[in-house]
């Protein structure tokens, strides 16, 4: 298959180097051409995936997402006027490797495109407006691309280690049977899983709604607060999940799945992820905005916190730690505050 890849972070990076190993035609765009430059000459991403060499056959782009869509274009049009010998070939599958933030841009930038268009982010966008919801992946791309075929590959994986081919399972999830096949062909390989799920929505949620979770795992590892309490954050903290994800549609079994149970164990646990750092820096005594330059990724349960809340709240889904990350992010809680605010918190049921 012929791939681009739209966003050089560790994560789109990751990818590009496993499809590529896998014998797929892969183009990696970096909007920055300095640093689509640095990664020709050195052969690596030294800025966001550093000691994991480049695959030779795998190409470095520089563009935003409306040279992109430009280049797409020239190959369609190429291929129509059946030039020969056709300059490029298009790629069969657009991947948008950015943070949540740059998802809408870079959808409505792409919004023409005949193949299939998948993203990896994992957040909630924020409101757009003092009275409106933040949006999930699928919902931004009903408002900007709504032509678009198109999905999510999501699941419990690290960039570092999917570079270094250590064995990961993902899972591609779209409404369109073509999508999740154009996913599934293109990342399933020799060390990489690739399961199928139509419930869009459900991976979607499982996704964003882990960072915030793992923030809150990090606090308490942080403060030493022992493994019982790591198990009970994460156990009710996938009791958050489902319950969100229900009100918005997802299945329940989505969420025993890779994106829910499998990546709130990984993101929850793992030292590897940017949200528990940012969890374990809070508790180390650092401030937020030093915890995030420190950090030098992005850490979308940050950004995703007070949205997940709030979309929780307009559908009247308790979501008591998720609420606590929230007052700690903004200030309102200090770390020990918000222990003794889930401790005492009147006795419920399970499995609710
Ligand atoms: N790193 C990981 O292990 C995984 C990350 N993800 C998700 O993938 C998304 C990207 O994460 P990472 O690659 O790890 O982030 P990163 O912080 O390593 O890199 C972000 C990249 O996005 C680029 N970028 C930001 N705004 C952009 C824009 N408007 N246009 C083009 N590029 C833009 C930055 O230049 C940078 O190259 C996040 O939503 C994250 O949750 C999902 C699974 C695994
Ligand atoms: O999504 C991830 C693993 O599946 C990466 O998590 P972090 O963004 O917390 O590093």
């Amino acid at each position: 298959m012929n791939i681009a890849i739209y966003g050089a972070g560790a994560w789109g990076t990751a990818l590009a180097i496993s499809a590529s190993r896998s014998g797929h035609a892969v183009q990696l765009w970096a909007r920055s051409s300095g640093q689509a430059s640095a990664m020709q000459a050195a052969r690596e991403n030294a800025r966001y995936l550093p000691g994991c060499a480049l695959p030779p056959a795998l190409q470095v782009r520089a563009g935003d997402a409306t040279c992109l869509a430009e280049h797409l274009a020239a190959c369609l049009a190429a291929r129509s006027a059946l030039a020969a010998p056709e300059p490029e070939t298009a790629p069969d599958l657009l991947v948008i490797a950015t943070p949540t933030a740059a998802l809408r841009g870079t959808l409505a930038a792409l919004r023409h495109s005949p193949a299939p268009v998948a993203w990896l982010c994992k957040g909630f966008e924020a409101p757009r407006a003092p009275d409106a919801c933040g949006l999930l992946p699928h919902e931004v791309q009903r408002q900007a691309a709504p032509a678009l075929l198109a999905g999510a590959l999501s699941g419990p994986s690290f960039a570092q280690e999917v570079a270094r081919g250590l064995p990961a399972a993902l899972v591609a999830a779209s409404a369109h049977a073509s999508v999740r096949q154009a996913l599934v062909q293109a990342f399933h390989g020799p060390a990489l899983r690739v399961y199928a799920n139509d419930d869009l929505p459900g991976v979607e949620v499982g996704g964003a709604v882990k960072n915030v979770l793992a923030i809150a795992t990090g606090l308490a590892d942080g403060l030493q607060l022992g493994l019982n309490a790591r198990a009970a954050l994460i156990t009710r903290g996938l009791a958050e999940i489902t319950r969100l994800g229900l009100a918005l549609g997802a299945r329940a079994d989505t969420f025993m799945g890779l994106s829910g149970l499998g990546d709130l164990v990984l993101t929850a646990t793992g030292d590897l992820s940017r949200n528990r750092q940012i969890g374990l820096r809070l508790a180390a005594g650092q401030s937020l905005p030093e915890a995030v330059q420190s950090l030098g990724h992005v850490a979308e349960g940050v950004y995703s916190a007070r949205t997940v809340w709030q979309r929780a709240q307009s559908l009247g889904v308790p979501m008591p730690i998720t609420e606590c990350v929230v007052a700690l992010l903004d200030g309102r809680l200090r770390p020990a505050d918000a222990v003794a605010a889930l401790m005492s918190r009147l006795p419920r049921s399970e499995p609710v």
